[in-house]
């Protein structure tokens, strides 16, 4: 029996061999077309036959020393003796041999091994059972010894892989994979010899339907091979590409991690923990969907079976019914017209996107026929005012130096935001800023797959630019403009983003002969957008710096520059290490609190609803007066809704000062540093509460401060229906039946309320939260240090002021350090500049 075993893989090894050594050199032939004449695929034919002379040649040298039986001539009698195989019942007969020989070690395998192909055979489960209790034979000697290597490096990779030797898994995982793909192949082959033909009485016919049952052989190996032990696995090829993205990351290759995400999406596009790591390399490492490239050994295999699949659909649909002589295989509907499609597809998610960026204030301004050129446009409202500030101001904080033109790099940032915290908030915000760009303009110019090439920040300082009659053409690197444009700028765009307003130092489009074609003016924010091979050039400068952000793209992915991906992932790395260490210290910081005089008024039962509290004693009168002060004397009208004075409700007037507005006031000496001093003061304290009182297990960061107060109008009306903010949710927006949908624009990052009240002496304005049909649930009145907080989904209003004034430090939250609010680092660094200088002015004194 041992003998017929070892008879019948070496003849199927042999001959798999012989076929995969055929198939390879008739691949490589060019046909003759005189050689055979034309009434034939001479292509097609000429191979078969060339294969057939090599295969025959191949086994007599294989089996040249073993006796060929009279079944080997008998193709039926194989396809008996392959299933008998394929079902192992050799060894079946094989435990008995060795049962009866009382050789039990080797029975227990054999039996095992039986076993696994049969599992339901009661028979030799009873045979296992009794093996295992015999004392010579261990656990181990149950081995498959049909096992087969793919199996086998899969096994040894999840050991490896549940012990956290990532490395060696991963290199098991990768043998794995490679032995599957040449299982696969030798599977395939072995199809076609199984079912190939020795006889031809009708030829065509006979070649054609063999050539199906071929084809189903092969599009049945996938199953065939999808087993570990007994039982078949869903996803089997796929898995381990999941693996592969685990192992990956975790040994810091995450390119190719990303590889892997593809890879095992291509072959499972269902696979919704798979969607979900695409979600996280998207969100948190900085890459894009242009990215996500399969590997080539998967596509070829999803190739491959994707046109087994629609070969053998024609067969089902056209070959063996009817007389459908013209139907063309390779003209189905399906494929004619999918360029079509994909086409009007693409014209149709840009139409979506733009839509979508203009809810979030980013407009086109202008294209191509404004601009006199094919591909060109600008488009306003990419950056914020305080945005723009921020980005100039980190390039003259790291390069202070005094130069003409002075450029910054993402890498130079990612430098020195190792240091400075601040450097790093407006790294991210770079690196956000960046990102919308890019997709922008890839949007606009229908390219899918667009990658950042450099990206830089940089000012020059006035008077340095020559003008066009000069002689020489600035461009957006400072060089002079060529008269010879390289080929290769094809595959290039540029992106420039002004960082300030501008009364001169406008930008040009320029013609063949430098000829002025259009012009665009400078405002922070606009973005101007085009393909490198445009000629362009700005004006001298006369009275301001001109600070601009420069974006190169390419479509050709080699050229994309990985420093975005590499700051995003160090910004990550750093995050999450932060996070380990982060324990926040509840009970001690709630005694602290206690010993300050907060006392916690009503809890989540009280107020009808998760996460929500009201404390008391958060200030005191003093702290309110002097905010209530600050608000006089420094908020604007319609602060934070672009100038509108009464945003919510007509019959009072609305108006706001942030952190951001607070320290510019400071710094220009315009309010009184240590009313901000508390502003921040008071807002921290707020914002520790909240993320110790809710014991939330991550950081809790600002997103966005505000000094806010509601003035009734004296506008004599005296009964209003109307309220002061209506009922909505801070972090989503209500749809009609009452749900709310997190997406633009609503502040979708925002996690966590609060609102510290500064009076009282006002009528009406009270707070309340409302179920989700927008009726009243729970209402409360504010007073002078007291604070509500809550979950920035839940619904909640104002009720209308109708006497007076109402003020309240509105803070929101966010666990994305994404978003964290700049202005409170840098309003602390103005005001401890201003201590300082008072410090040495005192000593001075002395
Ligand atoms: O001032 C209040 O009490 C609430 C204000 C509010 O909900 C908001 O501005 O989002
Ligand atoms: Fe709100």
């Amino acid at each position: 029996m041992r003998g017929a075993i070892n008879d019948y893989n070496f003849y199927k090894a042999a001959s798999i061999d012989c076929r995969l050594k055929c198939s390879s050199k008739v691949d490589g032939f060019r046909t003759n077309y005189t050689e055979l004449g034309v009434w034939v695929d001479q292509t097609f034919y000429e191979k078969v036959i060339k294969k057939s002379v090599c295969l025959k040649k191949c086994r007599a040298n294989q089996f040249r020393h073993r006796q060929e039986s009279e079944g080997e001539k008998d193709r039926h009698s194989i396809r008996t003796i392959d299933e008998a195989f394929a079902e192992r019942r050799p060894y079946g007969y094989l435990h008995y041999c060795y049962y009866k020989l009382e050789q039990y070690k080797d029975a227990a395998a054999a039996a095992y091994t039986f076993y696994l192909a049969n599992p339901h055979d009661m028979s030799v489960l009873e045979s296992i059972n009794y093996y295992r209790n015999l004392d010579d034979v261990e656990v181990s000697d149950f081995v498959d010894l049909e096992r087969k290597d793919y199996q086998k490096l899969r096994m040894e990779a999840e050991t490896a892989y549940k012990e956290e030797k990532w490395e060696e898994s991963r290199k098991k995982i990768e043998q794995a994979l490679a032995a599957y793909y040449k299982e696969e192949e030798r599977c395939r082959a072995h199809c076609e010899e199984v079912h190939s033909p020795n006889i031809f009485p009708d030829f065509d016919v006979n070649v054609a339907d063999l050539y199906i049952t071929v084809l189903l052989c092969q599009f049945g190996c996938e199953d065939k091979l999808s087993v570990l032990l007994k039982d078949k696995e869903e996803n089997y090829l796929a898995e381990h590409y999941n693996y592969l993205q685990f192992l990956l990351y975790k040994l810091n290759h995450v390119d190719l991690a990303v590889e892997a995400v593809a890879t095992a999406l291509l072959l499972n596009p269902d696979d919704i923990d798979m969607r979900k790591n695409r979600a996280f390399y998207v969100m948190n490492l900085g890459y894009h969907q242009a990215h996500f490239i399969p590997r080539k050994e998967a596509v070829d295999y999803v190739k491959r079976r994707q046109e087994m699949d629609k070969l053998l659909k024609y067969v089902m649909d056209v070959y063996d019914t009817a007389d459908q002589e013209d139907e063309d295989l390779f003209t189905t509907d399906e494929q004619s017209s999918s360029d079509g499609i994909q086409s009007s597809s693409l014209l149709h998610q840009k139409d979506h996107y733009m839509k979508r960026y203009e809810q979030i204030g980013i407009k086109l301004k202008a294209g191509s026929k404004e601009l006199k050129g094919k591909l060109r446009f600008v488009a306003d409202g990419l950056l914020r005012e305080e945005q723009c500030e921020e980005l100039i101001s980190v390039l003259k904080m790291i390069k202070p130096e005094e130069q003409i033109i002075t450029n910054l790099t993402v890498s130079e940032i990612m430098e020195s935001a190792k240091e400075e915290e601040e450097n790093e908030v407006a790294l991210r915000m770079f690196l956000r800023v960046s990102e919308v760009i890019r997709h922008y303009t890839g949007q606009y110019f229908n390219q899918s797959a667009f990658f950042i090439r450099q990206a830089v920040i940089m000012c020059q300082q006035p008077n340095s630019g020559k003008d066009f009659t000069e002689g020489c053409i600035q461009q957006s690197d400072g060089s002079c403009l060529q008269s010879n444009i390289t080929k290769t700028s094809e595959r290039h765009y540029i992106a420039i983003i002004y960082l300030n307003d501008l009364t001169d130092g406008h930008m040009y489009f320029l013609d063949k002969d430098n000829n002025k074609q259009s012009k665009v003016e400078a405002k922070c924010g606009r973005l101007i957008g085009f393909q490198a091979s445009d000629r362009y050039g700005w004006n001298g400068l006369s009275k301001k710096d001109r600070c601009v952000l420069v974006l190169q793209f390419t479509i050709d992915r080699t050229e994309d520059d990985n420093s975005h991906r590499k700051a995003m992932t160090q910004l990550y790395t750093a995050e999450q290490t932060k996070k380990k260490g982060y324990k926040n210290n509840r009970t001690q910081m709630l005694k602290h609190f206690d010993n300050e005089g907060l006392k916690l008024s009503m809890n989540e039962t009280d107020l009808l609803g998760k996460d929500r509290f009201v404390v008391d004693g958060m200030a005191n009168e003093d702290q309110c007066r002097m905010l209530m002060e600050l608000a006089k004397m420094g908020a604007i009208i319609g602060d934070g809704y672009d100038g509108d004075q009464s945003p919510h409700s007509d019959h009072e007037l609305y108006m706001g000062l942030s952190v951001h507005g607070a320290s510019k006031l400071v710094d220009i000496n315009a309010i009184n540093k240590d009313v901000v001093q508390l502003y921040l003061d008071l807002t921290e304290k707020g914002r520790l509460w909240e993320e110790n009182y809710l014991n939330l297990s991550t950081v809790l960061y600002f997103d966005f401060t505000h000094l806010v107060c509601r003035k009734a109008l004296d506008d004599g009306v005296t009964s209003r229906d109307d309220l002061s903010h209506q009922v909505h949710a801070d972090n989503c927006v209500i749809q009609r039946d009452g749900t709310c949908r997190k997406e633009f624009p609503a502040y979708i990052q925002r996690d966590y309320s609060g609102l510290l009240y500064l009076n009282d002496d006002f009528e009406g304005g009270e707070f309340f939260f409302a179920h989700p049909n927008q009726t009243e649930q729970i209402a409360l009145k504010p007073k002078c240090g007291r604070m509500v907080g809550f979950n920035a989904g839940d619904y909640h209003g104002v009720k209308a002021v109708m006497k007076g004034q109402r003020c309240a430090l509105a803070m929101w939250f966010t666990t994305d350090s994404n978003f964290k609010e700049l202005a409170h680092i840098k309003a602390r660094k103005t005001i401890h500049k201003l201590n300082q200088r008072e410090m040495w002015n005192s000593r001075d004194e002395l």
